[in-house]
């Protein structure tokens, strides 16, 4: 046993080793070497739309680097430090602030006295929180008391959407907070309703509204642009490179927002055209945004804004593409299964549903359809190669909505549901592209 043990943190250090040189070997690919934690500013990778190789090789060391932690590490140790961790915190009070706005005009480095009237805040609380963050590589101490920006404290400016993502988070640990609490009420913790998910016990109990989609345009447009950055951070701007759409000819961006996706879509692929459908206060804002960021695609006639309830009724009919992003997991299996008959009314024979969502893989489920190997996790790597981001996001989606994250079992079941059959799948590494066509009985 003790050598088939070893054996395994073998592995799993080669499993580093391998990954890490990938990673090192596309960061230098571009020509600009490998970052560094302190570096001042982002790396051309950072922000591109396809990097998949990296994402994958990252996966695979996070999963690793954990997994070899909690077995050298004593377990007191590691339990501990799971229920002690505030990065969260920390992040929000840097980027509540502004803190990287205000350091971005000193590249050479700010002192805590002039930092902390900047952002009026106490100079030795906020000097305690940019010391915990220097931890991680999140702005750097370059003298006593002098604080710089880092490659990734930049993340955190209000002009940047992962930043907008990340303020927008904020609320998130107070429903998680009443978890327990949910699961033990007498009205909620049988129930997998929208209406009693962990964010409407906290705000019921503050007596206030709980629809999550009614929101004033200031509250609308935040979260608009923090979906931008969400797609950043999942990467799942990979769709734009890896799904056939020369094959394509019209694509309706279901639940569309403000075209987080079909912007970049419309722009890459001229030929294609795309109807975004939306509740009608997001239709509104998504006219906007394309009119500011995409206005040659309003000019060439290639898209259109049609209001859409897709718990009530069906999409344009007769389209190529169905596609939605992040909509299903924002959604019960009751809600999915609507959705999905809703669009599949409106599907012609050829049509495709392309569902983009985090997909939980399982140990002891059947294969996957179309994967290829660099999918499967690797022996001795846990669930989800041990990556705890798609179980992350499956909790978000619990606390907000009583949604969730589905395998790929569940997603062909609430297909079938809709007469819809799982023809292909693609590997995102944040996000899985699967696509739906009519069933044939
Ligand atoms: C998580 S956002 C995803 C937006 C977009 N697909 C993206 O990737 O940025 C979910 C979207 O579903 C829309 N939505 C919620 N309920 C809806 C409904 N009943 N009918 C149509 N759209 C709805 C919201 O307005 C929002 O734009």
């Amino acid at each position: 046993m003790t050598e088939l043990n070893e054996v395994k943190v073998e592995t799993l250090l080669s499993i580093i080793n391998s990954s890490a040189r990938e990673a090192m070997a596309e960061y230098k690919n571009t020509g600009h070497g490998v970052p560094g934690i302190d570096s001042g500013t982002f790396h051309p990778l950072d922000f591109a739309t396809d990097t998949l190789t990296l994402r994958k090789a990252i996966r695979l060391l996070e999963g690793a680097c954990e997994q070899l932690n909690t077995i050298l590490a004593p377990p007191q140790h590691t339990a501990y430090n799971s229920v002690s961790n505030y990065n969260w915190a920390c992040m929000d009070v840097a980027a509540q602030s502004c803190i990287a706005d205000v350091l971005e005009n000193h590249p050479e480095g700010l002192g805590v006295d002039a930092l902390a009237d900047a952002v009026n805040l106490d100079k030795t609380k906020i000097t305690r929180v940019l010391r915990f963050l220097s931890l991680m590589g999140c702005f750097k101490e370059v003298k006593r008391d002098v604080f710089t920006n880092t490659r990734l404290s930049l993340v955190l400016k209000s002009t940047n959407n992962v930043g907008c993502c990340i303020r927008n988070h904020r609320r998130c640990p107070k429903y998680a907070a009443a978890l327990y609490e949910t699961m033990t009420d007498q009205e909620f913790a049988r129930s997998h309703e929208v209406e009693k998910a962990p964010r409407a016990f906290v705000l019921g109990k503050q007596g206030k509204n709980n629809n999550f989609w009614e929101m004033d345009d200031k509250a609308r447009e935040i979260f608009h642009r923090s979906m931008i950055g969400h797609s950043e951070v999942h990467g799942s701007y990979a769709a734009l490179h890896y799904y056939p759409w020369d094959n394509v000819s019209s694509v309706v961006d279901v639940g569309s927002g403000t075209g987080t996706v079909s912007i970049p879509l419309a722009k890459m692929f001229r030929h294609l055209k795309i109807t975004n459908q939306d509740l009608p206060e997001t239709i509104k804002l998504s006219r906007n945004i394309w009119e500011k960021n995409a206005p040659e695609v309003l000019l060439d006639g290639r898209v259109e804004f049609v209001t859409l309830n897709f718990l009530e009724e069906s999409p344009v009919a007769g389209k190529d593409v169905y596609y939605l992003r992040s909509i299903i997991h924002d959604w019960p299996d009751n809600e999915s299964r609507v959705i999905l008959n809703n669009i599949r009314k409106a599907m012609g024979p050829n049509s495709r549903v392309l569902i983009q969502d985090y997909v939980l893989l399982r140990t002891f489920e059947e294969p996957d359809v179309g994967t290829d190997e660099s999918t499967k996790a690797p022996e001795p790597t846990l669930l989800n190669f041990g990556c705890s981001t798609a179980h992350q996001h499956d909790m978000t989606m619990w606390l907000l909505f009583n949604g969730k994250e589905r395998t790929l079992n569940e997603f062909k079941n609430i297909g079938a549901s809709a007469g819809l059959v799982l023809t292909q799948t693609y590997d995102f590494v944040g996000t899985m592209l699967l696509e739906f066509r009519i069933a044939q009985d």
